[in-house]
């Protein structure tokens, strides 16, 4: 087993330091895998806030001016330069995040491995974005010429979850800095350490003081204050629909733009033709199991054909049963505990309440036997659901899936679309065709063919309905943080002759 790493006791990073919270609170970190306190975490308020936000005046300003300003391949540079220190700290980041957040070693250091791909990517379209300024528009007419430049929107307000703590956080950290923008990141206080590392990583490679500032706290009293702040101009969230809600009624006062990256509760379709059982059965798995079904996209709403179903829950169980449930710091785990007591009381309540509606809990529901301390559950299967069950309708956040059998497609993608929520969907078949054409009629802004989860750099990440609106990732992740300006020239020697010319006297 890995050793615990050594936890930082850090401030929050403000203005290119560190500062003490100024009513001098801390939330404990717990490991959720040993239940121990291994440190603590500053709870800042609305006074650091306003600190991280304004409190710089003039100077801080200037600096940001500065940062705005500076071509992309500056920015690019800084980019460059924390890729290069996370790769370097990857071993360390990893633990740390695994301590914090109880997700299997091995998934953190994916998690990290990604979190330094992102930087890279956009430090890419950091330069790239030199080369679109000034793109000039087509006119049907020769006296105006119009081109339009691509700003920065100002100071950026990121609030995070800690399903992936600090990949999350550089989902949005890396485009907003690419663009030109100065943030106040303010990650979960479920899990906030690597997200700090983030800031000493700035503070290490010489990142302007003041371009990216890190918040630590509770939701209300650090967050809050960060949605409804008059000099915040854009507010970019993912975490729970309720919060969303919050955030997105404190920003319209000003309206202030925000994107809204939310829960979900995704289908996976799998039909009769597939050859290869097995491939299905591991997808479906990483669907739903990868990183303890603690991820806004899982595929948590199982969907089988009925001339199928009967073997593949077979398979899935002995798959699942195959499943390393331990610390998550030990060699080959692959479910690790859940974030918190907190958490783990929600997830057993979604299961007994499945089970007091009247499903099955084909396999797991508890605390593994073997595991005495930590909160721990097991992959959990539930069956013999109805579409009124709140098992079917809400999101678990949790290692838990719930199955239903349908006979055709049609009856298949009306299963798949009964949600509010519209993140990501999933379809398996041999046949292609099939798959293409329930792409097109699943209602999310992610569609998988034959697989289940895997996510991409460069390509969309977002939902629709209830799972929110905005994307980010790709070029679309930049968009988010520039705002576009039209410039237009009049560029005749004439007058514009409208208005008559007075007479000369
Ligand atoms: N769509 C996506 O890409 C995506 C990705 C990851 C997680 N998620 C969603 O995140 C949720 C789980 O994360 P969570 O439990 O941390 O969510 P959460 O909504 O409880 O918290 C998210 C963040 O918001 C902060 N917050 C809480 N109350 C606030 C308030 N009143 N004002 C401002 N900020 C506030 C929290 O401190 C935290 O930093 C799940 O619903 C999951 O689906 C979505
Ligand atoms: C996209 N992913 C899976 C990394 C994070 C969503 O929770």
């Amino acid at each position: 087993m890995a050793a615990p790493p050594a936890i930082p006791r850090r401030g929050l990073f403000i203005g290119g330091g560190w500062r003490e919270p100024t009513l001098g609170r801390h939330i404990p970190v717990i490991n959720p895998a040993t239940e121990a306190t291994i440190g603590d975490i500053p709870a800042a308020t609305a006074e650091d806030v306003e600190l991280a936000v304004a409190a710089g005046g003039p100077v801080l300003a200037r600096r940001r001016e500065h940062w705005a300003r500076a071509s992309g391949a500056v920015r690019a540079k800084y980019l460059n330069a924390i890729a290069a220190k996370i790769k370097e700290k990857i071993s360390y980041l990893a633990l740390l995040e695994t301590v914090d957040s109880g997700k299997p070693k091995d998934e953190a250091v994916a998690d990290m491995d990604d979190v330094a791909a992102c930087f890279e990517y956009y430090a890419g379209l950091a330069e790239a974005l030199d080369g679109k300024q000034h793109a000039p528009i087509s006119l049907p007419m020769e006296e105006f010429k119009t081109y339009v430049l691509k700003e920065p929107i100002g100071v950026v307000g990121l609030i995070t979850p800690w399903n992936y703590p600090l990949l999350m956080a550089t989902w949005k950290v890396a485009p907003a800095l690419a663009a030109g923008c100065t943030a106040v990141l303010k990650p979960s206080e479920l899990a906030s350490l690597t997200c700090l590392e983030l800031g000493a990583i700035c503070e290490e490679i010489g990142l302007p003081s003041g371009v990216l500032n890190i918040i630590t706290g509770l939701g209300p009293d650090a967050g809050a204050p960060i949605a409804s702040h008059p000099h915040v101009d854009k507010i970019a969230f993912t975490g729970s629909t309720a919060t969303g809600k919050m955030i997105m009624t404190a920003a319209a006062q000003m309206v202030k733009p925000v994107s809204l990256e939310l829960g979900g509760k995704s289908p996976l379709v799998i039909f009769d033709d597939v050859a290869d059982i097995d491939k299905a059965v591991e997808w479906a798995m990483f669907g739903c199991f990868f990183n303890g079904g603690r991820v806004c996209s899982a595929t948590s709403r199982l969907l089988l054909h009925e001339k199928i179903a009967a073997r593949f829950l077979d398979r899935l169980v002995e798959w699942v049963k195959n499943i390393k449930i331990s610390d998550p710091l030990e060699e080959g785990c692959r479910l690790g505990s859940v974030i918190s007591k907190g958490q783990y009381e929600k997830i057993k309540k979604f299961i007994s309440t499945a089970r007091s509606e009247g499903a099955t809990i084909l396999h797991g529901g508890d605390r593994p036997k073997h595991l005495g301390k930590g909160f721990f559950i097991e992959p959990t299967i539930i069956t013999d659901v109805s579409t009124s069950m709140q098992i079917w309708r809400e999101e678990v956040f949790g290692p838990v899936i719930c199955v239903k059998v349908f006979k055709t497609e049609s009856e298949a993608v009306e299963l798949a679309n009964d949600t509010h929520y519209g993140l990501a969907g999933g379809v398996i078949s041999d046949n292609l065709e099939r798959c293409e054409r329930i792409a097109k009629v699943i209602h999310s802004g992610i569609v998988w063919i034959n697989c289940s989860q895997p996510t991409l750099v460069q390509a969309p990440w977002g939902g629709n309905k209830r799972s929110g609106f905005g994307r980010e990732l790709g070029e679309w992740g930049l968009e988010n943080y520039l705002s576009v300006k039209q410039v237009t020239r009049y560029c005749k020697d004439e007058l514009y002759g409208w208005y008559q010319r007075p007479s000369k006297l």
